[in-house]
């Protein structure tokens, strides 16, 4: 029988997902001021396609087309993340009121159409007025993030079903200020290292303030994960993915789940570059939360001496190999070490050059592979015993893919930019198949 829910545990949760910056357009609309990313789209060369978040898929004006996409594909979850520009746009003080009231309307119109909504409080759009203030290096940001993520909690309430703090603080630290490749585009690793401090920080403080409300929502984080294997079993390869994994996964999975960074990358490092961590802040961190969210693409493969993968390896349209096995791996290593709430992938899914084809459909065969391979992996890990709850496919909508503009397309519902025109995907169309429970004869 081929791979179909019903392989699945039967309250198994299927969505999909998105972020503000990446789909919502109208960037000056209803109160909301510039985040960094407005900023850093403005900076010639930033963005590979010279593209910003002003129009993308005007999901601000079409968001209940779009929910009609979702129910029409049978997925039962929705996540999706608040811009903080919108709600507190110089990043402290004064609430915006029309910015809440277009998340309640969202909220209130996936409940309406048997959807549950789940909230990322932060994915990437951080008030610029802030980043002038020192933006994440500055441990106050940690603080006005739980003033935010409170007033969004107290309004959207236990409507929500899950309330994650961050998306990906690797993304959010590394990649944006020791790599460079995200906004605000520093190349610095102990600012870098800063930055990861009080996003922990912030988490945790931010925790505390959603625990006093007492919501029914689940409360979590959703991290980006990448397993790192030795191209070869010789000691510098495996040195090498150690510290890969270290750097990547364990610098933020230890402060979450164990309440400390772990030692050898400390060491690694060296005090030059180290954070500044204060008594409390890790206990902080590191308190109970109630799922993990997952963002899986690939895996690292890791060689000191430049080896490559083989002929014939198969990569998506962002360079990434496909390796549907590390999904499973992953989940299985998570298992073993660490004491997990439940899991949920949060993100997974492939960038496709996908063209509307002379019928008007997109036949995007190699992503509805890809769902497929990675959703067999999922099931790999729960008969394994992994606490899997829940899948979300990454993206709904063709969108706005940070330094890749709008090049690079993800979605499982084509988006044509000159005309706003969706489209929804052969692979959806495979998804929403799968996702439908034959009714008993
Ligand atoms: O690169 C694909 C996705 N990865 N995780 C964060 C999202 O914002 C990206 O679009």
């Amino acid at each position: 029988m081929p791979l179909s829910r019903q392989h699945f545990p039967s309250n198994f949760l299927w969505g999909t997902a998105t972020a503000s910056f990446q789909i919502e357009g109208a960037a000056h609309e209803d109160g909301r001021l510039p985040s960094i990313w407005d900023t850093f789209c403005a900076e010639p060369g930033r963005i590979s396609d010279g593209s910003n978040g002003d129009v993308a898929c005007d999901h601000y004006h079409r968001w209940e087309q779009d929910l009609d996409l979702i129910q029409s594909l049978g997925l039962s979850a929705y996540r999706f993340s608040i811009a903080w520009p919108r709600i507190i746009p110089t990043g402290t003080g004064a609430i915006n009121e029309a910015g809440l009231d277009f998340y309640d309307r969202l909220v209130d119109g996936l409940i309406a159409r048997g959807i549950q909504p789940h909230v990322t409080l932060y994915h990437w759009d951080l008030p610029q007025t802030l980043q002038d203030r020192g933006g994440w290096e500055n441990r106050d940001t940690a603080y006005a993030f739980a003033d935010y993520a409170a007033v969004v909690a107290a309004r959207l309430g236990d409507r929500v079903k899950s309330y994650a703090t961050f998306n990906e603080p690797w993304c959010v630290s590394i990649l944006s200020n020791e790599i460079g490749h995200h906004a605000p585009g520093k190349q610095d690793r102990k600012a870098a290292l800063a930055v990861a401090h009080h996003l922990h920080l912030a988490h945790g403080l931010a925790l505390s303030r959603l625990r006093a409300l007492n919501l029914t929502s689940q409360l979590g984080i959703v991290l980006n994960l990448t397993p790192a294997y030795p191209a070869t079993d010789n000691e510098a390869d495996r040195t090498a993915a150690t510290l890969a994994d270290g750097k990547g996964n364990r610098w933020f999975l230890d402060p979450i789940l164990k309440g400390q960074y772990p030692h050898d990358i400390w060491e690694h490092y060296g005090a030059e570059v180290l954070p500044n961590v204060l008594p409390g802040d890790l206990e902080l961190a590191s308190q109970p939360i109630d799922f993990l969210g997952v963002n899986y693409y690939s895996r690292a493969f890791v060689s000191a001496g430049g080896k490559t993968l083989p002929e014939g390896t198969e990569y998506t349209d962002m360079g990434w190999e496909v390796y549907p096995e590390g999904l499973r791996d992953l989940l299985v290593r998570l298992h073993r070490d660490y004491q997990l709430p439940d899991l949920y992938i949060t993100e997974n899914g492939a960038a496709y050059p996908d063209v509307v084809s002379e019928d008007g459909q997109v036949h995007d065969g190699e992503r509805t592979q890809y769902l497929q391979r990675h959703f067999q992996s999922a099931l790999d890990a729960v008969q394994a015993g992994v606490p899997l709850k829940g899948y979300f496919v990454w993206s709904l909508l063709d969108n706005f893919e940070w330094a890749f503009g709008y090049s690079k397309r993800f979605g499982i519902v084509h988006v044509d930019y000159a005309t706003q025109k969706r489209t929804v995907k052969d692979s959806a169309l495979w998804l929403r198949d799968f996702l439908r429970v034959p009714t008993p004869a």
